[in-house]
């Protein structure tokens, strides 16, 4: 029965408010690329969902003022992005989330996205971070979650 379940939750969910709509999905966690942790001093170092939150929309705000990559942003739907990053690294450190969003292939097929760009991203997660004061030991069990992400992200 969690076939039909799924297409249930598919067809009926509205889009959320102030995003656009996208093609129907399946939902699940396995979208998010990477099983959650649940260590409870990881959570605490990253100063749990509020500061995940901060993370993430500093992380945004950096990657769409950077010339490096602003114009792959440009166009996109930001709330919804800001909304979907949020919850995944939310799933990911195990504070509590699930993620609605689309798996990785899928999310960014589209987006031309190269090595350069990538490590640019990468580069500002690193300064969004440090701004939070996320501990390197704890910036490092993160980015060990997204490396193996990066072959669905990046275009070959
Ligand atoms: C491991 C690295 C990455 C992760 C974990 C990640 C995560 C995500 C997530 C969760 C979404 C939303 C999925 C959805 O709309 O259903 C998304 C979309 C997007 N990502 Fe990434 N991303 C990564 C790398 C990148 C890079 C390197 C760029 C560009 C430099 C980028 C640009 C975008 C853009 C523009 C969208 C919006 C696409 C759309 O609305 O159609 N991402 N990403």
């Amino acid at each position: 029965m969690i076939l039909p379940a799924v297409l249930l939750a598919v067809q009926f969910s509205a889009t959320p408010q102030g995003e656009e709509p996208v093609a129907a999905y399946a939902v699940s966690n396995a979208n998010a690329g990477a099983q959650p942790t649940s260590d409870p001093r990881l959570l605490a170092a990253w100063h749990g969902r509020a500061g995940i939150n901060r993370v993430i929309d500093t992380l945004i705000d950096l990657s769409v003022a950077d010339p490096r990559i602003s114009d792959i942003f440009r166009n996109q739907d930001q709330v919804r992005l800001r909304r979907l990053l949020k919850e995944q690294f939310c799933y990911i450190l195990g504070a509590g989330c699930d993620y609605s969003g689309r798996n990785m292939r899928n999310a960014h097929k589209d987006l031309g996205i190269q090595t350069a760009d990538m490590n640019a991203l990468v580069e500002n997660l690193q300064a969004a971070m440090a701004a939070e004061k996320v501990p390197i030991w704890a910036q490092n069990r993160l980015l060990a979650k997204l490396a193996p992400m990066r072959k669905d992200v990046v275009e070959r």
